[in-house]
Order: C-alpha cells, then sequence, then structure tokens
C-alpha cells in the first residue's frame, strides 16, 4: 500500500493543552507520526511518497474561507502582541452571549476553537495545510487507480468543523479528501471515522447532505469528549437526513461490541452505494491509549482492516489519534496490513 508522507508535521508541535482541568504538555506530538513511519518503512508497506500542493480551493470546498484566513494569520498577530508561546483561547461564545466575530485574535481566537487544547503555534498553518495536501495527494492516487492509499497525516482533522478548530485539528483532511473524490466524478462517497472520539467536524461538514455518507464508531459523548455531538439520534438534516450514523458505545466497551458496530457501519455503507471509502482511522482506540478509554488489542487492528477490506472499495486511510505512543506504528500498520491481505 502507497503512503503519502510530508515531514512537515513536525511544524506543529504545541507545548501544552488544557486537558482535564490541567495545563499538560501535548498528546498530539511529532513522534507519533516518527513511530508510524517507522513501522511503515519496517513492515515494508510499500512506496513512501511526498504530497503535492494543491493550494487553498480545495480546503475552502469544505471551510469557511474567513476561518482558514484566520488559521493562516492567527500567529503572526498573535505574537505580533509580543507573546511568542502558543495561542489559546480563554473563553467561549457561549448560550445568549452574541455570536459576533471579534476583530481582535484573541477574540478570534475564542470564536474560531472549539476547546483549549488545540495550541496555535507558528507552524500551524504550514502543518495543517501539509497535512491537506498529503491527504489530498492519496485522493489523488485513489482516482488514478490505487486501490488502497494511506495518508500518514498530522495534525489530524476530524475535530475541525465547516469554521472552528479543536481536539488537536485545524483542518479536516478526511473530509477535504471526501469532497476531493467527489469534484473528481465520485458520485457516492463514505467517511467511516473509526477514531475513539466523535468526528464532529466531518459530521458539521456532510450533515445536510446525501452524497457523503458519515458514520461514527466512538465513545459514549455522555461521558467521552467532545461531549456535545455524537448521539446515535444525530441522522442529518434535510436531504442528508439518513446519511448521518453515530455509533456511541460507552467507555469501557468490549472489543466484541466494537465489531458488533463495526458490522452495522459495514452494511450501512454497502448498502449506500459507495464508490469510494475514506477512513479517518485513529488508534485511540487501544486499550493502552492513556487519553481513551476502549479496549481493542494489536491484534485486534488486524481484524479491523481485514473487515474494512470486505467492502471492495477503493479506499484512502487518514491518521487520526493514537496517543500510545510505542505501539502507535504497530496498531497503525495492522490495519492496512490486515486490509492488504484480505487482498
Ligand atoms: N479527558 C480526555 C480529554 C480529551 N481532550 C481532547 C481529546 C482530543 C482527541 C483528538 C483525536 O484523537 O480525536 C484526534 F484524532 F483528533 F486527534
Ligand atoms: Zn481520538
Amino acid at each position: 500500500m502507497l503512503t503519502v508522507y510530508s515531514d512537515a508535521h513536525r511544524l506543529q508541535h504545541g507545548q501544552s493543552e488544557l486537558i482535564d482541568g490541567t495545563l499538560k504538555p501535548c498528546f498530539e506530538t511529532p513522534s507519533r507520526a516518527d513511530m508510524v513511519l517507522a513501522a511503515v518503512r519496517e513492515r515494508e508497506l510499500g512506496d513512501i511518497i511526498h504530497p503535492r500542493r494543491h493550494g487553498l480551493d480545495p480546503i475552502l470546498r469544505v471551510h469557511d474561507a474567513d476561518y482558514a484566513r484566520f488559521l493562516e494569520t492567527a500567529w503572526q498577530r498573535w505574537s505580533d502582541m509580543g507573546r511568542d508561546y502558543d495561542a489559546l483561547p480563554k473563553m467561549w461564545q457561549i448560550r445568549r452571549l452574541r455570536e459576533a466575530i471579534p476583530d481582535h485574535v484573541e477574540g478570534q481566537l475564542c470564536y474560531y476553537s472549539m476547546d483549549c487544547g488545540t495550541p496555535i503555534t507558528a507552524g500551524t498553518w504550514a502543518a495543517a495545510t501539509a497535512a491537506a495536501d498529503t491527504a489530498l495527494t492519496g485522493a489523488d492516487r485513489l482516482i488514478g487507480g490505487e486501490r488502497a492509499v494511506f495518508a500518514l497525516t498530522r495534525p489530524p482533522g476530524h475535530h475541525a468543523a465547516f469554521d472552528y478548530c479543536g481536539g488537536y485539528c485545524f483542518l479536516n483532511n478526511a473530509a477535504i479528501a471526501a469532497q476531493a473524490l467527489r469534484d473528481r466524478g465520485m458520485r457516492k462517497v463514505a467517511v467511516l471515522d473509526v477514531d475513539y472520539h466523535h468526528g464532529n467536524g466531518t459530521q458539521d461538514i456532510f450533515y445536510r447532505r446525501a452524497d457523503v455518507l458519515f458514520l461514527s464508531i466512538h465513545g459514549d459523548p455522555r461521558t467521552e469528549y467532545p461531549f456535545f455531538l455524537g448521539f446515535a439520534d444525530e441522522k442529518g438534516e434535510g436531504e442528508g437526513l439518513g446519511y448521518n450514523f453515530n455509533f456511541p458505545l460507552s467507555a469501557g466497551s468490549c472489543v466484541s461490541t466494537w465489531f458488533v458496530a463495526l458490522d452495522c457501519a459495514l452494511d450501512q455503507i454497502a448498502r449506500f452505494g459507495a464508490e469510494a471509502l475514506v477512513v479517518s482511522l485513529g488508534v485511540d482506540t487501544y486499550r493502552g491509549d492513556p487519553i481513551s478509554r476502549f479496549q481493542l488489542d494489536s491484534p485486534d487492528f488486524v481484524t479491523l482492516g481485514a473487515r474494512l477490506a470486505g467492502l471492495k472499495l477503493p479506499t484512502l486511510f487518514c491518521l487520526e489519534g493514537g496517543y500510545a505512543v510505542g505501539p502507535i506504528g504497530t496498531n497503525v500498520v495492522n490495519v492496512l496490513a490486515g486490509f492488504e491481505a484480505r487482498g
């Protein structure tokens, strides 16, 4: 399987995130991608190519232009205030506050952020656009006839919505790639999110559309991040009604429960008649993950890959989460090798 990778990911290296009420070193680190790349090489998964630049247009097919401009300019405006440390918001436009877009960077940081764990740094825009190019290059190769491609995307993307960032995500790599597949002639595309956390951003982007089916298996938002989206009754709106499937599972759910949800999701993808599949591949479903609470073990990721291959669809894998850095490479490549072995 071909891998698309850019060293530019290392330009996103946040120092701290507010997690569980205290500032801690970021869990989303460059070493995550280093470990995955090492495993891709060690397991001889296939060729590794660098992304081609695609510019802003494919990004603006799913993201708000003002939001993109904010991401592009935020660091310079923040550091012009004499701040040489990561940019983090300090409040939110909560219920019954005005939905006005502030002029000042500090206010815009609050307006465009979902949480206080997604630091904007000097390299954020460069890293995020390189991740989008990585996913888009993967989509290009799928259109070119590749059966499956792995986009080693970092920073991740599935929490980034039409006009906000959060959950370590700035640009929604999987959504940008799914839209590119649509623009290149694929009539129906499915996005399956197997990260521990609900892909609120991807749901937000495609919620009112019937041409892109979104499905997510994740920790129940009643107790798990992102808390405010990802419930089973969210089925889409307008033309998109019936084209959004959430499978929230209680924290601590066993592996067999997880795979029952996966089989339900795969059945929906087959019924939809998808012509291509984009997988938001987070491996924070791993039993040893420090911030998540599912029970998959490394061999289960091989099974996951094989089940996905059973759909017999051109498939683009976009890396999302996974914070047990030691085993992340094994777990990610297990999915990809399991997919390949199923043939
Ligand atoms: N007590 C746990 C608090 C969790 N705080 C933030 C979690 C962000 C998860 C990010 C991710 O893994 O979903 C992504 F794939 F986007 F990277
Ligand atoms: Zn996650």
